[in-house]
């Protein structure tokens, strides 16, 4: 498969803040994953040393997405948005690039930023190629997230992952929906429930999530993983805990169908809401007869887990 490697270049008065105003567009066009290049710290030594870091100013920020019928139509999408937003900005000068890369390659270069990363007080996401020596206390994820969302270093990711320790009792039954790399069933598996199911519009997601639950020597028998719409998988099933990382604008749409395979007394666990949107999703929580007991933010990104 051929993918889409979308580079913006910029300088700008507060890098940060403007590499985070491009990740968080990026975000909203579904990635499939994001590479971050930052010029070094430098002092005057580093001229010496080496000379292209030192000269090396501009910040960079990659964004891919594969090659398919819509390409074309996304890559002027995104660069109408980038031109829309930055248009009359006076602390920013960008350059946006489009180029065609074989799978393999992105795959290699994504794997190089992967690192072990703790997402939450006990579990730690390990790339599995990366080595890892885990605390008596941690629980360590392995996971190759592919071409798959979900590498646990996301905010939207972790804060689910928060909540579900805080959440997740021995024995519950928990459906993922929009599970991408299957990262969140791993965590319900390993947190003791007796049954995950995990639910993805993308059929790779669901081959990718398959993979790491084989990964994380999950037992197969207690997991079900399922192409496709909501509530024609599960018909009459009620679960413990309904999980999702899915972006607010889904989450309106899929909240109805959502609480209605929730258990008397079991939970939502919503992740993926970015703060503008936070206050209509509270709301309609509350309409279906939700209380919701906690609501973490993490940056931008807004999660709430409601009871039934
Ligand atoms: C932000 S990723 C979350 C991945 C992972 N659960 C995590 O927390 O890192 C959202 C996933 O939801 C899937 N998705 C989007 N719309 C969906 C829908 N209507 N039904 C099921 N899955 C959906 C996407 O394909 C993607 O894999």
């Amino acid at each position: 498969m051929k993918l889409i490697e979308v580079r913006l270049i910029f300088e700008a008065d507060e890098p940060q803040y403007v590499k985070k105003e491009i990740t968080d567009l990026f975000y909203e066009f579904g990635v499939q994953g994001l590479k971050i290049d930052e010029p070094m710290e430098r002092d005057s030594l580093d001229y010496y040393r080496d000379e292209k870091i030192f000269l090396q100013r501009d910040y960079a920020v990659s964004a891919y997405f594969p090659v398919n019928l819509y390409v074309e139509k996304k890559k002027s999408l995104i660069t109408d948005t980038f031109e829309e937003k930055f248009k009359d900005r006076e602390d920013l000068i960008y350059s946006l690039d489009f180029y065609e890369l074989d799978e393999e390659d992105y795959q290699n270069s994504w794997k190089k930023y992967l690192y072990p990363e703790k997402v939450s007080e006990r579990f730690v996401v390990k790339p599995t190629w990366r080595e890892y020596e885990a605390e008596e206390d941690e629980i360590v994820i392995e996971l190759d997230p592919g071409r798959a969302f979900g590498t646990g270093s996301h905010p939207t990711t972790s804060l689910c992952i928060k909540q579900m320790e805080d959440y997740i009792h021995e024995g519950d039954s928990v459906i993922d929906v929009g599970t991408g790399s299957g990262i969140l069933m791993v965590a319900a598996n390993k947190l003791g429930a007796s049954e995950v199911w995990g639910v993805d519009i993308d059929p790779l997601a669901v081959e990718v999530a398959k993979e790491n639950l084989e990964l994380n020597k999950v037992d197969m028998n207690t997991i079900k993983l399922f192409k496709g719409d909501l509530v024609k998988v599960v018909e009459d099933k009620k679960f413990d805990v309904v999980v999702a990382n899915i972006l607010a604008d889904v989450i309106l749409l899929l909240l109805n169908d959502m609480s209605t395979v929730v258990k008397k007394g079991g939970l939502m666990i919503l992740s993926g809401i970015i703060e503008d949107k936070a206050a209509e999703i509270k709301k309609r929580i509350i309409s279906l007869g939700y209380e919701v007991v906690s609501e973490t933010k993490d940056k931008e990104w807004v999660s709430f887990t409601a009871r039934a």
